[in-house]
């Protein structure tokens, strides 16, 4: 009956859940489990355990990366606090063993004096290895995090835009995130690690020396814990793999709760409850996950305790019958127990050392298969540069579909048309027509299907990327905010050179950003409110910001998408004419837009429909043309402000 309601209950969670993901995000969250393919997540618990000296190997190859002394000195550290663990043990021995003998009181206890100051040499070596282990272990982990984060973000930069905007692709970059933290975490239990098994080493040792019989239940004492602890861990990890995307629904639902830019709507147009609602619906069926593992941890642990219980009763009976057949003497009966209980201590911490290791190499392993993965999407490094200054640029028969499954048809097809330099070539089409593509495939963002973009004769397939990036100054419509002060939101345009004070006030003044001198701070001011000192700008003003970015790079060709949207009639105006001035002064404009009032502007224009080119000419040409498209497009805009056509 209870496991009927249970069901019952789970069920109802799982609905709610359904309903919120299929409102918010048009279907189910989950992952499937067999698309988290990695190959130790598929290990079986055995061979996790047998995966230990794979764990280790890759632990202290990140820590011998990050820190080699400290390797060294903890590992020496450790080395000599076992080998002084065994030696306080056998001397412990042989103290019992001449208490024990027979003869005169005072003359055992004389006896005893050498074994009884070894013993405390020995705590004491072991203490002073153990505060090395400790001075050197210390700092390793945070230096490891600092070396694989950098790895990690390093390659996140360094891959094509297609495999950003990949779904399984960007999975991986999400889930490895954590590989940093988990290799810093790692490093902590894999000191532990070792610190238990040389330690146990040591018991072993001990007992087989009194016993081998002894030994060998140790190990078997163990082996309950051991599984149900691995088998915890993989339940735990397939379980986050599956419901990675949904905890980032959550994640999404808090920060939107919480945004300063979604916080007037918020308000307005009370969406507050409905955000909230749909929150503590998801985060319900989270919970109902989180019960299902404690359930399977707990049954698990039971069956474990049962498994263990029943070993101990066996171990007494070993040593009982030891003792019996005299196989084993009563001192040695004494530090066998010493050596069972600190053996079985160790043993037990160690399972679950070996359990948090194995889970936390889960995440590292996802970042060492990014890092492997990655490598097929890194954007090519070096290659033949293009002709530099160039008159034109020809796109040939390009055709171009974006990669992501669904997407129903080409974005680009068979698109051909000259972008002659040093002019203002206007690309103008419908919303969705492939504008915004075909300039990220001129500056090498995404890379043709088929056809050829020509420089001056010259293939950009197989150009130097770098340099054709470098060749290329960006205004896009959704501009990034850079959350930094107002000097770096211009300068970071052009990192890579010493910042040139001439250069920034220029691309200011061009930009029409004279705004900058009333901020509080001037150029320093923080252009965020998360922090203190910061501000809020306009959208206006952050346009005209993203168009002094673009100027303070001065690259040849400026990609100029809807670059006045944002802007007033005056300040619109002046961008315009600074774009003139500089195309007049041979810099290349290739500016998309839907405004027909800018594309007044242009020398050339192409317009798109549906991916395809429809037209080419420049302003008077198109016109001209009664039955044209972008007089069609014109018309309609010309009559809502009553432009005459002249
Ligand atoms: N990153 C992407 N992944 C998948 N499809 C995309 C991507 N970007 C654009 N598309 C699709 O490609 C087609 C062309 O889009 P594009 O952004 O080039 O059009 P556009 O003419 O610039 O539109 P707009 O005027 O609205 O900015 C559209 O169907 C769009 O849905």
């Amino acid at each position: 009956m209870k496991r009927t309601n249970r069901r019952a209950q789970a069920t109802t969670g799982d609905e709610q859940k359904s309903a919120s993901e299929k409102e918010l995000f048009g279907g189910r969250l989950l992952y499937r489990t067999t698309e988290a393919h990695d190959a130790w997540f598929k290990l079986g618990v055995v061979r996790s355990l047998a995966a230990l000296p794979l764990l280790l190997r890759l632990a202290v190859g990140l820590a011998w990366e990050a820190d080699r002394k400290a390797v060294v000195a903890v590992v020496a550290a450790e080395l000599g606090g076992s080998i002084a663990r065994v030696i306080g043990l056998l001397a412990l021995n042989a103290a019992l063993t001449a208490l024990l003998a027979g003869g005169e009181m005072p003359e055992r206890l004389r006896a005893m004096v050498p074994a009884v100051t070894l013993v405390v040499i020995a705590s004491a070596a072991a203490a002073l290895s153990n505060a090395v282990s400790t001075r050197f272990s210390g700092p390793l982990g945070p230096r490891v995090e600092r070396l694989v984060r950098q790895k990690y973000l390093e390659r996140s930069c360094r891959v094509e835009m297609a495999a950003i905007e990949n779904h399984d692709f960007h999975r991986l970059l999400e889930s490895a995130r954590f590989g940093a933290s988990s290799a810093s975490r790692m490093m902590d239990q894999s000191v532990l690690v070792l610190t238990s098994l040389l330690s146990l080493i040591a018991m072993t040792g001990v007992l087989i020396h009194l016993h081998w019989l002894l030994s060998v239940m140790l190990v078997v004492m163990v082996l309950p814990s051991a599984w149900a602890g691995l088998t915890t861990a993989r339940h735990r990890y397939e379980s986050y793999q599956r419901w990675l995307q949904h905890d980032r629904a959550a994640d999404l639902l808090c920060d939107l709760l919480t945004d300063a830019d979604a916080a007037a709507e918020i308000r307005v147009h009370d969406v507050g409850p409905f955000l909230l609602g749909h929150h503590a619906s998801l985060a319900k069926v989270a919970e109902a996950e989180q019960d299902r593992l404690a359930r399977v941890s707990a049954k698990l642990q039971l069956t474990a305790a049962a498994l263990t219980g029943l070993m101990t009763v066996a171990i007494c009976a070993v040593l009982a019958g030891l003792l019996w057949t005299s196989a084993l003497a009563l001192a040695g009966l004494g530090t066998a127990v010493i050596a069972i209980r600190q053996g079985a201590g160790t043993l037990t911490g160690l399972v679950s050392q070996v359990n948090l290791l194995y889970r936390e190499s889960l995440h590292v392993a996802d970042l060492r298969r990014l890092l492997r993965e990655s490598a097929n999407h890194l954007i090519p490094v070096g290659g033949h540069r293009l002709p530099a200054p160039v008159s034109e640029i020809r796109l040939e028969n390009i055709t171009f579909t974006y990669p992501e499954v669904g997407q129903s048809g080409p974005a680009l097809q068979d698109v051909s048309l000259v972008i002659p330099t040093g002019q203002i070539v206007a690309l103008v089409g419908e919303n969705g027509s492939g504008k915004s593509t075909l300039a990220k495939l001129l500056c090498g963002l995404y890379l043709p299907d088929s056809g050829r973009i020509v420089w001056d004769g010259v293939d950009a397939a197989g150009a130097d990327r770098a340099h054709l990036f470098r060749r290329f100054g960006l205004v896009q419509q959704d501009h990034v905010r850079w959350p930094l002060t107002a000097r770096t939101n211009v300068i970071i345009s052009r990192s890579d050179m010493p910042v040139s004070e001439s250069r920034l006030a220029a691309a200011a003044e061009r930009a029409g950003a004279d705004f900058i001198k009333d901020l509080p701070h001037g150029w320093q001011t923080l252009l965020t409110r998360t922090f203190r000192r910061g501000v809020q700008l306009s959208g206006g003003q952050w346009q005209r910001l993203g168009i002094a970015r673009a100027h303070y790079r001065d690259a040849d060709i400026l990609i100029v998408d809807e670059p006045t949207a944002a802007l007033d009639a005056k300040a619109e105006e002046r961008v315009f004419e600074q774009i003139r001035a500089l195309a007049d002064s041979g810099q290349t404009i290739l500016l998309i837009t839907h405004r027909m009032s800018s594309v007044r502007h242009a020398d050339l224009i192409h317009v798109l429909h549906e991916g395809r080119l429809i037209e080419s000419g420049n302003p008077e040409q198109l016109l001209a043309d009664p039955t044209g498209h972008y007089r069609a497009l014109y018309e309609i805009q010309a009559s809502r402000y009553r432009v005459p056509i002249t």
